[in-house]
């Protein structure tokens, strides 16, 4: 054979080879397509059943919950979301809407929505209110509370079980009324420095500005133990990322494609929070070193062992300090009995037993730190907006305040004193019935880890169930207080409170998981706003019914709390 047919059989042969190749590729390339297809149908064919049986398994084993609820009433949903829909619009309509709805249930006040497969129970019979509250079962905090977790960690507000029962039990003694007196110097302080700032208002302004930066001032100076000179512009930063992260964590708790978190990483709403929270935690971390660097530098904290007869005394005869006389918590226990016992403020207490090797870690008293700031602050600054905006609509309500305050201070501008605040009869009514008409957290969420049976109507709340005592609503019953909408300091005369159930008036909570800085806010407010009336006329362009309210976990006026200053001795200076 030639050259040349060789290496034409040769391509041939080399063709040939190739072409076999070709086939074979294509039809192992037909037999791996066939064989994904098939794995991909199969697969698919596979998973709708899953879906469907888990789907079914899932509804069987939530029968006992839906079996339930069907038993309450509640507006009606649609499938899947349920009443997800309610909550469109802003933080204003879905308030207004919510109570809209809710009218409609009054006569059971028990209403049930779904959002999504959470179910949710609104209570705000006094007896159903009681059985959650006062309980020692019902004190895990609702699932929703966890969109609170990167801010607050596992602080007081949210956390459960041990770590809850062995940190309150440490840290409610720091709010104790003995540590409290012990702060009316800087309360008055602190309230000169707002009038102070006050004076340079001439028109309408939001008075919330004033007050939220006051009351970061004061708990850090007085909780924290952070002295005014070195305190920096961060209290009013602080202040303004806190209410931008309420608006996320509202947005959170009502717009359920937030609630995810893998959703919720994808929009700017996260990167927001992340920024916020690097304010946030900036403050904490900040005040924790100075603490810190005082300890080790040998300065140690004041102890507040002043053991006189008027100290001891923890409750105060006719001084309720915001809750039902008749209703006792951990902040009421009298320890006259247990010898003398020394007293730390807040954060002395925590570093100090950190230092002892007690029962607390560094980042424990971080988490601390951030929820009270958070609890502490935003709302003491609500309610005494809304008090302000209060004294600003009925004049003639001012009027008995201010004839009182003129009755216990003459024409002095002296400081007040702990006995002053007893005094202030008046005002602590005004402030009760601020705090009954817009209590400044308008819900209380739990989580149900078994059924109850409602006192109020015998029907069961299944366990898994977030229950929410509305406050709101509860504080505005027409069968409690006559005439629920109108504000009448009266509602609170001691004999008027004497025959009211006693959780019909919820403002702090109560019971085992009440508000551990009840003492403290009232006494602050009461020492704020009386230098403020001390000082100044208040009055609003708006009446109450024009209040636009939104609840972005602290209730608010959307519009601002708009009021007006007139001064009352224009001619003298602030004591
Ligand atoms: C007008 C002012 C205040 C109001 C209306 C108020 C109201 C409340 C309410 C309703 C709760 C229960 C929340 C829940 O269960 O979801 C609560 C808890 C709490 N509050 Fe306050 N609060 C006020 C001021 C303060 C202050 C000044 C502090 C601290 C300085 C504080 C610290 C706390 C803490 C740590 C908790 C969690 C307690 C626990 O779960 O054991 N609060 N507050």
């Amino acid at each position: 054979m030639s050259t040349s047919k060789l290496i034409s059989v040769g391509g041939r042969i080399l063709l040939e080879v190739k072409e076999k190749s070709k086939m074979s590729y294509a039809a192992a390339e037909s037999v791996v397509s066939t064989n994904t297809w098939t794995a991909t149908n199969l697969f698919y064919v596979l998973l709708v059943p899953a879906l469907i049986l888990w789907y079914a398994y899932w509804r069987m084993s939530r029968r006992h919950m839906y079996e339930l609820a069907e038993k309450i009433s509640g507006p009606p949903g649609w499938p899947i979301i349920g009443n997800a829909l309610e909550f469109t619009g802003g933080s204003h309509d879905i308030f207004k809407n919510i109570i809209n709805k809710s009218v409609e249930f009054d006569d059971q006040s028990v209403v049930k929505i779904w959002i999504g497969p959470r179910l949710l129970v609104f209570l705000y019979d006094p007896r159903d209110v009681e059985l959650i509250l006062s309980s020692h079962v019902h004190i895990d905090k609702a699932v929703e509370y966890r969109f609170f977790k990167p801010w607050l960690g596992d602080g007081l507000l949210i956390s459960t079980g041990q770590k809850w029962r062995s940190h309150r039990k440490l840290i409610a003694p720091t709010f104790h009324l003995n540590v409290l007196k012990s702060f009316i110097d800087l309360f008055n302080a602190n309230s000169r420095d707002v009038v102070n700032k006050l004076k340079k208002e001439a028109g309408v302004f939001d008075c919330h500005d004033y007050m939220s930066e006051c009351t970061v001032e004061i708990l850090l100076e007085t909780a924290m133990g952070v002295s005014k000179t070195t305190q920096d512009k961060s209290g009013f930063e602080y202040a303004m990322a806190v209410m931008k992260m309420c608006d996320i964590l509202h947005l959170r708790h009502t717009k359920i494609w937030l609630r995810p978190e893998i959703l919720f990483k994808l929009t700017d709403y996260a990167k927001t929070q992340t920024k916020l929270l690097s304010i946030i935690h900036g403050l904490t971390k900040k005040v924790i070193k100075r603490k810190k660097d005082e300890f080790s530098s040998g300065k140690r904290p004041t102890v507040l062992n002043d053991y006189t007869e008027e100290a001891k005394a923890t409750s105060v005869e006719g001084l309720s300090f915001g809750q039902s006389s008749g209703l006792k918590d951990d902040l009421d226990v009298d320890d006259g009995d247990v010898g003398q016992k020394k007293r730390l403020a807040f954060l002395d207490l925590l570093l100090e037993s950190s230092q002892n090797g007690v029962v607390i870690s560094d980042e424990e008293i971080k988490e601390q730190v951030d929820t009270i700031m958070f609890e502490g602050h935003d709302t003491t600054a609500a309610g005494s907006s809304f008090f302000l905006s209060m004294m600003g609509v009925h004049q003639d309500i001012q009027d008995k305040v201010i004839e009182e305050l003129d009755k216990i201070f003459g024409d002095s501008d002296r400081p007040a004193t702990f006995q002053d605040t007893l005094e202030m009869k008046y005002l602590e009514r005004c402030l009760m019935e601020t705090l009954r008409m817009f209590p400044p957290v308008p819900i209380i969420a739990r989580h149900l880890n078994q059924d109850i049976t409602l006192p109020s109507n015998g029907k069961k709340v299944p366990s898994g169930t977030t229950v929410v005592i509305a406050t709101y609503k509860l504080h505005r019953r027409p069968d409690v207080y006559p005439n629920p909408n109108k504000f009448d300091p009266d509602n609170f005369l001691p004999e008027k409170s004497a025959n009211r159930h006693y959780y019909a008036f919820v403002p702090f909570s109560a019971g085992p998981r009440s508000c551990v800085g009840r003492k403290y806010a009232m006494l602050k407010l009461k020492i704020i706003l009386s230098t403020i009336l001390r000082n100044f006329r208040v009055y609003s362009d708006l009446k109450e019914s024009d209040f636009q309210l939104q609840a972005d976990i602290i209730l608010k006026r959307a519009e601002g709390f708009k009021v007006r200053l007139q001064p009352r001795k224009a001619a003298k200076a602030c004591y």
